[in-house]
């Protein structure tokens, strides 16, 4: 298996490069060179797998043999030991034909913790192996950055910087990231949004000579690894409830923001999986569900949330979805990035439309809606939704038919989020882990977020 990058200026490069270079160096996305495709039988085999086991026979197609099979099983298996739930991503019934994919069970409470656990040990074994310098840097809106800090912190050899936006994401995200003491931890505020963390960020991987000079390495879903990982809970979820009789073809509605989760459930449909539907969720920062519903791919204005995650205009993985949506063309993709860059927004004829209409059906959910349906599934069903997992279970409920199966993908988990919550008047007691954090210290530097300003941290700190 080789990469290649969406703009296709890159020679094709093995699994380990790939996982280094992390933004393409022409500063496209890489991807697979060629999507691995499962037969039935395949599918079956894999159907009674455990979650670690299931990991590391995907993990193989896309890993070759550049990490042998004995050294990708204890990478794998010291990953998801780390969980709370032997299932690691477990699905509970919540409703006839809804099913949620508790993807929190992992130690900082949100989905990333699945790929992020991961991409953390493999960046310390490619460390150990390779002799790379390992200096990560990421933006996040509140989960990613907690999630990476936690995979690496302490870690030899590996020094992490994260921008996220000051006091645009919840308390816990904030503690969780900023309570780390480790010295290889350096959190930095921005005064902005995700977005401009998210830009600041793909503009230092894009200056290539910096990138290489101090050996920026991305935690970010620009990352293929942290995509390839996420594919594994599609196909896990899918045989939890085959293997309960309970479907045939499944919905799977997934809260999307930078468009790396539901890329991934693109990428095990590709493969094979019988996906029926993805249903894409956005909050009212919803430049995706415009694009999938009117096929104009413009930024709106930036609307602060009860989901704060999902607080992002320009999804990074969007340049990924364009490659297969024109027949994995690199120049047609970059001449669409090229409009993007100079006139900030994308057109699609309406043939390509309906292509990507019977990949996607999108619904974004305004605030009201999101606190009703957390209010709904408490009242009915005794469940505590958080607000992301409320946007894909609102989605769920507008868009799935009468006799249809939907795995709504549960991205974090309540306590991560009381301030919305606490709007309901419901109350919820926090995991000792999450509570622990508000008597513990803070270290972050607010900054303005000039890339000068931050190349200057970062030269300091690496
Ligand atoms: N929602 C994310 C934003 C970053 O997305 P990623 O897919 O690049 O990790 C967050 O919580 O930080």
């Amino acid at each position: 298996m080789k990469y290649i990058s969406t703009r296709g200026q890159i020679s094709p490069i093995g699994f380990i490069d790939s996982v280094l270079m992390g933004l393409a160096d022409d500063g496209g996305l890489l991807v697979p060179d060629h999507i691995p495709q499962l037969s039935d039988a395949t599918l079956k085999q894999w159907q009674h797998l455990s979650y670690p086991d299931l990991a590391l026979e995907i993990f193989s197609l896309f890993v070759d043999n550049e990490i042998p099979r004995a050294d990708l099983k204890k990478l794998v298996d010291d990953s998801y030991a780390t969980f709370r739930h032997e299932d690691v991503t477990p699905v509970r019934k919540l409703d006839d034909g809804l099913y949620v994919l508790e993807l929190f069970h992992g130690p900082t409470f949100a989905f990333k913790d699945v790929a992020l656990q991961f991409l953390g040990n493999l960046y310390s074994y490619i460390s150990g192996k390779t002799d790379s310098i390992i200096h990560i840097l990421g933006a996040t809106s509140g989960d990613t950055g907690a999630s990476a800090i936690e995979g690496v912190r302490g870690k030899e050899g590996i020094r992490i910087c994260i921008l996220h936006p000051h006091q645009k994401v919840s308390k816990v995200q904030e503690l969780q990231m900023t309570t780390v003491d480790d010295s290889n931890v350096l959190n930095l505020a921005v005064n902005g949004t995700f977005d401009d963390c998210q830009r600041i960020i793909k503009e230092l991987f894009a200056d290539v000579s910096f990138k290489h000079q101090y050996h920026l390495r991305a935690i970010n879903s620009i990352n293929i690894a942290r995509i390839l990982a996420q594919t594994v809970y599609y196909f896990y979820a899918y045989f939890q409830l085959a293997n309960k009789g309970q479907a045939d073809k499944v919905n799977f509605s997934v809260p999307t923001g930078n468009f790396g989760d539901i890329f991934a459930g693109f990428l095990a449909q590709k493969m094979g999986l019988p996906i029926n539907k993805l249903i894409l969720a956005t909050n009212e920062n919803n430049i995706l569900a415009r694009f999938v519903n009117e096929g104009v791919y413009q930024p709106g204005a930036f609307r602060g949330t009860h989901s704060p995650s999902m607080d992002i205009q320009v999804a990074s993985n969007f340049e990924r979805y364009l490659f297969y949506l024109y027949g994995e063309d690199p120049a047609t993709v970059t001449s669409l990035m090229a409009q993007f860059k100079a006139e900030g927004r994308i057109v699609i004829p309406e043939d390509v439309l309906k292509r990507v209409q019977t990949d996607f059906a999108a619904y974004s959910v305004d605030n009201e809606d999101c606190l009703n349906t957390i209010s709904k599934y408490h009242e009915k069903h005794d469940y505590l939704l958080d607000p992301h997992t409320a946007c894909g279970v609102a989605a769920s409920d507008r868009l799935t038919a009468n006799g249809e199966v939907t795995v709504a993908l549960s991205t974090a988990h309540p306590a991560k989020f009381d301030e919305a919550i606490r709007l309901r008047n419901i109350s919820q007691t926090y995991p000792e882990q999450i509570q622990s954090l508000f008597d513990k210290p803070q270290f972050q530097m607010v900054v303005d977020g000039s890339n000068e300003e931050i190349k200057k941290k970062l030269v300091t700190f690496f």
